[in-house]
């Protein structure tokens, strides 16, 4: 694992928006397949990508795919696509061939065994699963990453690319990547922000026991290359 640390989050997702670019630009193959997250960082770096990156990346190389959705309409304000779409999709004329979003207005069940075969035609797999070029996850303030929630564990090694969890508190259903899909063996960017996410960068640096690790902590301690980009100082 590595961890930069910044000033705050903008400079944050700049350096992981810098390294990303580089991700793309280095791949000798036509498209890059990139699955992301939702959530309030994932809006920052919507923004700021629209804002700051809209030349300095060839997204037209890009595929988008999520790492979670909730299960809900697209037009909805808690749609993870919604926020990509009016954030950046829409600002920068993405193509619709390019993004290829969870439906969660569809049925949990039948969605997340749609969605996994859409994975798996498309991003090409190394041993068992689809290797994503780059995943970007999120860290929630329970330590959720992905929706994969701290009461549901078993999605950590869950063997279905994708599947249906439920928010503890208000029992959303959602569609969510598993852990062995996550730990595709690509490279994983991990922007925390905000003093109240504190207690998941210290868990984060100073380990502790497997048996009680966050889902968070859990990913990032078993990826191959996860980097965490921050502004939380401890
Ligand atoms: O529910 C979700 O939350 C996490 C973290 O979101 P944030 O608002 O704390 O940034 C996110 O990674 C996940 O994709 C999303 O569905």
């Amino acid at each position: 694992m590595k961890m930069y640390y910044y000033a705050d989050a903008k400079q944050a997702l700049r350096s992981m928006t810098d390294q990303l670019g580089a991700l793309i630009s280095a791949i000798g193959e036509p498209y890059f397949n990139l699955a992301v997250s939702g959530g309030g960082t994932a809006k920052k770096m919507f923004s700021l990508w629209a804002d700051e990156y809209r030349s300095l990346i060839d997204w037209k190389r890009v595929r988008f795919y999520w790492v979670d959705e909730r299960c809900v309409s697209p037009k909805d304000d808690e749609s993870n696509y919604k926020h990509a779409k009016d954030l950046f999709f829409d600002p920068l004329k993405i193509s619709t061939e390019q993004i290829f979003r969870i439906h969660g207005e569809s049925k949990p069940y039948e969605e997340s065994e749609r969605y996994s075969e859409v994975v798996r035609d498309h991003v090409p797999p190394v041993e068992k699963y689809p290797r994503f070029h780059s995943i970007i996850l999120g860290a929630g303030d329970d330590g959720h990453t992905a929706s994969i929630f701290p009461d549901n564990l078993s999605l950590l090694t869950a063997k279905d690319n994708y599947a249906v969890s439920h928010h503890p508190l208000s029992g959303q259903a959602r569609i969510t990547m598993t852990g062995p899909q996550i730990l595709c063996r690509c490279p994983i960017f991990v922007p925390i922000f905000g003093e109240h996410k504190k207690w998941i960068i210290e868990g984060l640096v100073k380990g502790g026991e497997k048996t009680t690790y966050i889902p968070v902590q859990y990913i990032v301690r078993a990826a191959e290359d996860a980097t965490i980009f921050t502004d939380i100082a401890i």
